[in-house]
């Protein structure tokens, strides 16, 4: 490894090292447990010491500088323009330390990447769908509001109960703005496209393929690619007229509601 890339490593790993847990922030905020290393921020669970509840508290990555406090200031302004059960509410946001951290409500439950991977969580295709379609109520009220997510994926949905929650809008922009990527660039190809809702259907439609490969037996469970699952996944003609138009292999929905009322009569067979 090149010695520059081993410091640049060692003074990253340095700079975001997360807040020692006890630390209590702002006289407000007592970090209780660290939650993870996002690609642009840290994250934790936290008392508020005023109400007693469990908060959730990100923090902009300090090795990404201007980056990450740019994006955790769209994701502030984003959620507090949104108002949805299924959605964290943004409580406040606050400078600690010269770092911009944001607090939202604490979502219990486990993201649906964890119960598939770590839990072994199987979904048929008609739990699948039926989550798809309670997903895409969400959805629908984000690209209502004017936004698209932009990060549609397993990691960013939890289940808590019978309750389903999107989370992580550090990507979300307002439809027709050009896209950043997660680490701030903006090269050619991710200013050449805008957040349009079929971003959101293509995430979706990775999504779905993920829960019905769920089922799949195989030692060697992964989508690293669309071509397969066609061949894979025993799945009805609906379903697979579904993925193919939202994986853009056929021409995409260009109403998303159409897709609601593909799912809609699937359920209603
Ligand atoms: N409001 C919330 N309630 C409960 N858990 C949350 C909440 N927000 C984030 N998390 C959890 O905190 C962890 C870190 O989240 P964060 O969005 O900062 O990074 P990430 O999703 O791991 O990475 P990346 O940003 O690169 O996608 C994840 O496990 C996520 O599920």
């Amino acid at each position: 490894m090149d010695v520059i890339e081993y410091l640049k490593g060692v003074y990253e790993a340095w700079i975001d090292y997360p807040t020692k847990e006890g630390t209590v922030i702002t006289d407000k905020y007592r970090i209780q447990q660290f939650l993870g290393l996002g690609s642009y921020g840290l994250t934790y669970i936290c008392v508020d010491l005023d109400s007693g509840q469990e908060v959730v508290l990100k923090q902009a990555k300090p090795s990404k500088g201007k980056v990450g406090r740019d994006l955790l200031y769209r994701e502030i302004d984003v959620l507090g323009r949104l108002r949805h059960p299924s959605i964290q509410r943004c409580l406040s946001s606050l400078e600690y330390k010269n770092q911009l951290h944001m607090v939202t409500e604490y979502v219990k439950g486990q993201t649906i990447d964890d119960l598939i991977f770590e839990r072994g969580a199987v979904f048929s295709e008609h739990e699948a769908i039926y989550f798809v379609r309670r997903l895409m109520g969400i959805l629908s009220y984000v690209h209502e509001q004017g936004f698209v997510h932009l990060d549609i994926r397993l990691p960013n949905v939890i289940l808590d109960g019978d309750q389903i929650h999107l989370i992580d809008f550090g990507l979300a922009s307002r439809m027709g703005e050009p896209i950043r990527n997660k680490f701030g660039s903006d090269d050619e190809r991710a200013l050449s496209t805008t957040a349009e809702v079929p971003n959101d259907l293509y995430g979706i439609g990775h999504f779905m393929l993920f829960m019905l490969y769920s089922g799949y037996n195989s030692d060697t469970f992964e989508v690293e690619s669309n071509a397969g699952w066609e061949d894979e996944l025993t799945v009805s003609p609906l379903t697979k007229h579904m993925l193919r138009k939202l994986l853009q292999m056929d021409p995409p929905y260009t109403d998303p509601q159409q897709f609601v009322r593909d799912l809609d009569h699937w359920l209603n067979r």
